[in-house]
């Protein structure tokens, strides 16, 4: 039975508030993404694949692969509506770019990736439904975010997800994926990461302020992030995170560490984008240079 802690928001700014759970902290994850090799190529550090951008919603797809590509990923593909091609590739020409328009031409797309991003704006149609099917059938490093996880959560019985997948939800999409209220995930945010650790078998984020991170298994201790701020409610943060967890996924880490470094580089660029220009207006597409800045520090 999972302890429950305090994490609530209105503890967080107490010392004492996180008994039993790791604070995440910058010193000990930047260590974990060696310095490269003198001798590095970019096939070193993984290929890979972004998949979403429905109708209205290829900005999410854009966002978690320019993160990406800033956060060392060797190789980024998108797949996507062949809509939102162009624009794509006039905002970062280094995005391989392919427009998915049916979910047949996904195949040779997955076989060449070794790390998938599947869910920004993904929507939650017949099309994002085939392509939700086909990335669950192939057992790669994968992160799964925003209607990927609706997917999920709308199928009849929970599925093992497996200890190299992370999940992202916030908590609306949390309760969708537990079959509870939004409020009850409030309620006791330490056992709903838990459970959805759990019942996934998977490494879980569950987003907000505090943001927590359990498993995959019970090797690590869940992660508690004192860091962020509300500057940070705005549409796309979620999608950067997806990115930056793709990125470290593709550059080997494994799915808990990937998950606990994603979020602490995160929510310390959202706070140093907050000092330097203050927490409104803040944009998603903001936090890339400082999630940089954090990853490079001490490299
Ligand atoms: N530029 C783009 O293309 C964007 C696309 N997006 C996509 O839009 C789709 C829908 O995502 P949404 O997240 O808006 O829809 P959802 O219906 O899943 O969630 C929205 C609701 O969740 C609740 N919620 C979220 N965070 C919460 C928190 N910390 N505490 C309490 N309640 C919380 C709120 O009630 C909020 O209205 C996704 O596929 C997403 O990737 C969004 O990421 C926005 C940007
Ligand atoms: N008040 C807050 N304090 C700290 N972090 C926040 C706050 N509001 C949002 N965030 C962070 O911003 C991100 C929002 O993600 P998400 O809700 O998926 O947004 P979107 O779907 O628009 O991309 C999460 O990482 C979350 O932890």
């Amino acid at each position: 039975m999972p302890m429950r802690l305090d994490s609530s928001p209105s503890s967080l700014d107490n010392d004492n508030a996180v008994p039993g759970l790791e604070r995440l902290d910058l010193s000990v994850y930047q260590q974990r993404l060696p310095a490269r090799p003198r001798d590095a190529h970019k096939g070193m550090f993984g290929h890979l694949l972004v998949i979403g951008g429905n109708q209205g919603m290829g900005g999410a797809v854009m966002l978690a692969a320019e993160a990406a590509l800033r956060c060392g990923a060797g190789k980024v593909s998108v797949a996507t509506l062949s809509e939102h091609i162009a624009s794509l590739l006039a905002r970062c020409p280094e995005v391989m770019a392919h427009g998915v328009d049916d979910p047949a031409q996904l195949p040779p797309l997955l076989s060449q990736a070794s790390t998938v991003v599947l869910g920004p704006g993904l929507g939650r149609d017949a099309w994002a439904e085939q392509m939700l099917i086909q990335v669950l059938e192939r057992e790669v490093p994968r992160i799964l975010d925003a209607d990927a996880l609706n997917g999920i959560a709308s199928m009849s019985r929970p599925i093992r997800l497996g200890c190299q997948t992370v999940i992202t939800p916030h908590p609306a999409e949390a309760a969708r994926l537990l079959a509870c209220r939004t409020a009850d995930i409030q309620a006791d945010r330490l056992t709903a990461a838990e459970q959805l650790a759990e019942r996934f078998a998977c490494a879980a984020v569950l987003k907000g302020v505090g943001s927590l991170v359990a498993g995959p298994g019970d090797l690590q201790r869940p992660g508690i992030c004192m860091h962020g701020n509300p500057g940070m409610a705005s549409a796309g943060m979620g999608d950067v995170l997806s990115g930056v967890v793709g990125a470290l996924l593709a550059q080997h880490l494994d799915a808990g560490t990937a998950a606990r470094y994603a979020v602490l580089l995160h929510a310390l660029a959202g706070d140093r984008v907050a000092e330097q220009d203050g927490q409104l207006g803040m944009l998603a597409s903001d936090l890339i240079s400082s999630i940089r800045y954090y990853l490079n520090r001490n490299i």
